[in-house]
């Protein structure tokens, strides 16, 4: 399974951390910056790992920045996105399980690495149920198209 990382200067060091356990975990990592800890602007990450899961260049996505919110928000704007802020794994497995989440967010002045490596492990372990859900999640999905 490929995963497109990304991160604001806030995200960074959370980032690093992550990469570890992915690459442990048997992933193949397509990091889409940021490369540096300098000061930038999250939308520009949050698009990007966005742009690589709806592309199909990466399989799921994970964002990085000071709360979570904003990178998560900009990822969403892009249609076939799901993303979802988590700060505990419960979350986290119910997002992929009804909602088939697509890109998990990370405050990184909000959750430490080793819950971050938890939440992650949740989320990679959880699959798509459909069923009842499948159809909620095409409701979402109209609402998308409708916009376009
Ligand atoms: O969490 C974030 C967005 O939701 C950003 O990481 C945060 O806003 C960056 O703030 P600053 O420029 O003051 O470091």
């Amino acid at each position: 399974m490929n995963i497109a990382i990304g991160c604001d200067h806030v995200g960074f060091i959370l980032k690093a951390d992550i990469i570890g356990h992915l690459i442990s975990r048997g992933m193949t990592v397509t990091d889409k910056g940021a490369d540096e800890n300098t000061r930038t602007d999250y939308p520009i990450y949050g698009k990007a790992v966005a742009d690589a899961v709806v592309s199909g260049e990466a399989d799921l996505g994970i964002v990085f920045c000071g709360s979570g919110i904003g990178i998560s928000i900009a990822a969403n704007k892009v249609h076939g996105i799901r993303a979802v802020v988590c700060s505990e794994p419960y979350s986290a497995k119910l997002s992929r399980e009804h909602n088939n989440t697509n890109i998990l967010s990370f405050g990184s002045r909000v959750v430490g690495s080793e819950l971050a490596k938890m939440i992650i492990d949740a989320w990679l372990d959880a699959e798509f149920e459909g069923g009842r859900h499948q159809k909620r999640v095409e409701m979402i999905t109209a609402i998308e198209e409708a916009q376009q």
